[in-house]
């Protein structure tokens, strides 16, 4: 897809500690016609921007735990694309000129007025326009914070794509952890309503008694219980999107009112005699073959029709290999730094055993264990006896080399570990040995601690 034109909507992430100062600015913005989002830390920012990349950043400096300067070499150093704007009332104190140096753009001096604003942000949008003229020809496909570069992946961008640009209703299959979620953010945030809410709800999560006060809201008194009114799902999501999780599972009761208000785009606040119109985006996602549950008549097939109309389907981990080095690079820098460490690196036989494990968990599972490999394996390198036992048991077999016996016995001791998923009660009996004298020589290998104890 060509790079958004700045020109048309400029997606604007505001960050301040203030919750006033956010709420103000984001009116205006929004007012002027901006997409503009909030952040109340650097923190909440950078996990807004790891997925949902904006054009300007406008930061306050001073905030508690990270400040705008962190933010500034965090965006320089993550989102090269992106421009920064200081927002403080101490330019000199607050390190305001460092953060221009560091790459900020410009700060604006507070208290400072809407024009004041608006015309800093013009400077902005022009910079963006004349760069992203030049670069037009260059600018790699657009993959919206996801990871994966795959043949199988950019066809679900170029769906993406699609989806975003229109306002249909979608419909994400896929198994569970492949990133369906992530495709509906992207969706989102990709489109028009992007400033709008996203409001994600798991259609397993709803008890049956409860699914119309839950999605269309109720008021003070409709039932017993009801002690305050309530809003419904779709009304927070008015005029933005919400993302119906795990649509498969719905019960029948609840496929009868998704319908009725997919049709009617109209809802009935439980206890009010008032009908809402309501204008809110649909996409939903699903591990269960909607097709299959239809034809054994456990799915509405006048439900089904309305949510498809766009059907994207991301594939599992295990028919994307290419992207599974990308992944993990990704996921390692991401943990390593939370974890405020050096990126570790694989052994060559490590990632061989990664490259050939089927992944039934998906980019979960990746995630999970690049995670906890960062947080237990202190060493610099991550080697096979570093992985779970069901991935040690894809190491290649080396062909024979003239190598050292304590070489060859560890490889074996691993390998019986593997296979043993890591009771080191059998694996000493298997080996002929007795468990201190393999603690002992694990121990000596720099291998003790890192698999579970049986
Ligand atoms: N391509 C990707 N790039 C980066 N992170 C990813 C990617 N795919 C998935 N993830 C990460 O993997 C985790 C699972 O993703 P997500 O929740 O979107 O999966 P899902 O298919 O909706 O899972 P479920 O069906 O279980 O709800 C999240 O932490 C997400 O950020």
């Amino acid at each position: 897809m060509p790079e958004k034109d700045p020109t048309e909507t400029m997606r604007i992430l505001i960050v301040d500690d203030n919750p006033e100062t956010l709420e103000i600015l984001q009116r205006q913005l929004c007012g002027a016609g901006y997409a503009a989002g909030v952040a109340p830390g650097v923190a909440e920012a950078i996990g807004k921007l790891e997925f949902h990349p904006v054009d300007l950043v406008i930061t306050d400096m001073k905030m508690p735990q990270l400040n705008g300067l962190d933010l500034v070499r965090y965006i320089r150093e993550n989102a090269a694309d992106t421009e920064i704007m200081i927002m403080t009332a101490y330019p000199r104190i607050d390190n305001a000129i460092q953060s221009v140096k560091d790459g900020a753009e410009d700060y604006l001096t507070k208290p400072f007025t809407e024009a004041e604003l608006f015309s800093a942000i013009e400077r902005v949008r022009e910079k963006l326009r004349l760069r992203r003229s030049v670069h037009a020809d260059v600018t790699p496909p657009k993959s919206y914070g996801i990871i994966g570069q795959s043949a199988v992946m950019q066809s679900v961008y170029s769906l993406i794509d699609k989806a975003a640009s229109t306002l249909v209703n979608v419909l994400i299959s896929g198994e569970s952890g492949t990133g369906k979620e992530l495709v509906a953010r992207a969706i989102h945030y990709g489109s028009d309503r992007a400033s709008a809410p996203f409001v994600s709800v798991n259609c397993t999560a709803i008890p049956d008694t409860l699914i119309e006060s839950e999605l269309f809201g109720h008021v003070k008194g409709a039932f017993t219980g009801a002690k305050e009114s309530r809003t419904g799902f779709f009304q927070v999501a008015d005029g933005g999107t919400i993302f119906l999780d795990e649509i498969g599972d719905a019960s029948p009761n609840l496929q009868g009112k998704l319908l009725r208000v997919l049709q009617n785009k109209e809802i009935h606040v439980v206890g009010s005699s008032r009908i809402r119109k309501v204008d809110t985006r649909v996409i939903a996602a699903t591990h269960q073959d909607l097709r299959v549950l239809v034809q054994k008549g456990l799915f509405r097939e006048d439900l089904f029709y309305r949510l498809v109309v766009i059907d994207i389907p991301v594939p599992p981990l295990r028919e994307r290999q290419d992207d599974i080095m990308s992944l993990i690079h990704h996921f390692l820098s991401k943990f390593s730094k939370e974890m405020h460490r050096s990126v570790p690196e694989f052994t060559d036989n490590a990632l061989q055993a990664i490259r050939n494990y089927s992944w039934p968990g998906n980019v979960r599972e990746l995630e999970n264990l690049i995670q906890r490999l960062v947080v237990v394996v202190d060493a610099d390198t991550i080697d096979v006896i570093d992985l779970p036992p069901a991935m040690r048991a894809n190491v290649p077999t080396k062909t024979w080399q003239a190598r050292p016996l304590a070489e060859v016995e560890l490889e074996h001791i691993e390998r019986v570990l593997a296979e043993v998923g890591g009771n080191k009660t059998r694996a000493a009996e298997i080996l002929g040995i007795d468990r201190k004298t393999l603690r002992q020589k694990l121990k000596r290998a720099g291998r003790e601690t890192n698999f579970p104890e049986d």
